[in-house]
């Protein structure tokens, strides 16, 4: 066998308390403004754009985005609400109907899924459960604690992110705060 068409073996070092990765990429860093529209209290929106939160950042090890390629990344969202709505992801389905895996790693989160058809379901997601998010389910994770919310995805690297029908619909669901604790409202 030789190894000439053959991609080399990679190892990463995750700290699935904090997120970080080693090596890694930073690949995504979303403030309130690059998704001021997914939150539905506008004047909580207003109040927070001055100083713009950072709301969840990503780390990718590198792995090409291609088919037959598995992804992977460490998430990590910050505690915080935008109004009574818990900082959250913006959320989308994948270009490719492809599944994706999860586990939480750290800190307190939920991760909301929704077929093109309008049915939800809510998994928790504390550290040490996995959730499978099947083809077809759009997907965006949400932090309702008080600490940093990590998790680990896998994905397909043909599975491309399909922002559109999310930023025109949004979710049926939004997860609020109530008390100390959530309410899926
Ligand atoms: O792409 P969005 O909706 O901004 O959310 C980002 C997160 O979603 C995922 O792609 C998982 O679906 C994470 O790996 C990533 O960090
Ligand atoms: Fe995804």
């Amino acid at each position: 066998m030789t190894l000439e068409n053959l991609q080399l073996p990679l190892a990463t070092m995750l700290d699935l308390a904090s997120g970080d990765m080693d090596p890694y990429a930073l690949v995504v860093e979303r403030r309130l403004s690059h998704m001021a529209e997914a939150y539905h209290d506008r004047a909580a929106v207003t109040a927070a754009a001055g100083e713009d939160p950072v709301i969840y950042r990503a780390y990718e090890a590198d792995v090409p985005h291609e088919a037959s390629q598995l992804v992977y990344r460490m998430t990590i969202i910050e505690p915080g609400r935008i109004g009574d709505e818990f900082y959250m992801t913006k959320g989308h389905h994948h270009v490719v109907d492809s599944g994706e895996f999860y586990l939480g790693t750290a800190g307190t989160g939920a991760v909301v899924m929704q077929t093109r058809s309008g049915e939800v379901r809510v998994e928790e997601m504390p550290p040490g459960r996995a959730v499978y998010v099947p083809p077809g389910w759009a997907h965006r994770s949400v932090n309702v604690g008080t600490e940093p919310f990590v998790f680990l995805a896998v994905f397909f690297g043909n599975a491309g992110h399909d922002y559109a029908s999310i930023e025109r619909d949004g979710f049926a669901v939004r997860v609020l705060a109530d008390g100390d604790g959530y309410r899926v409202g």
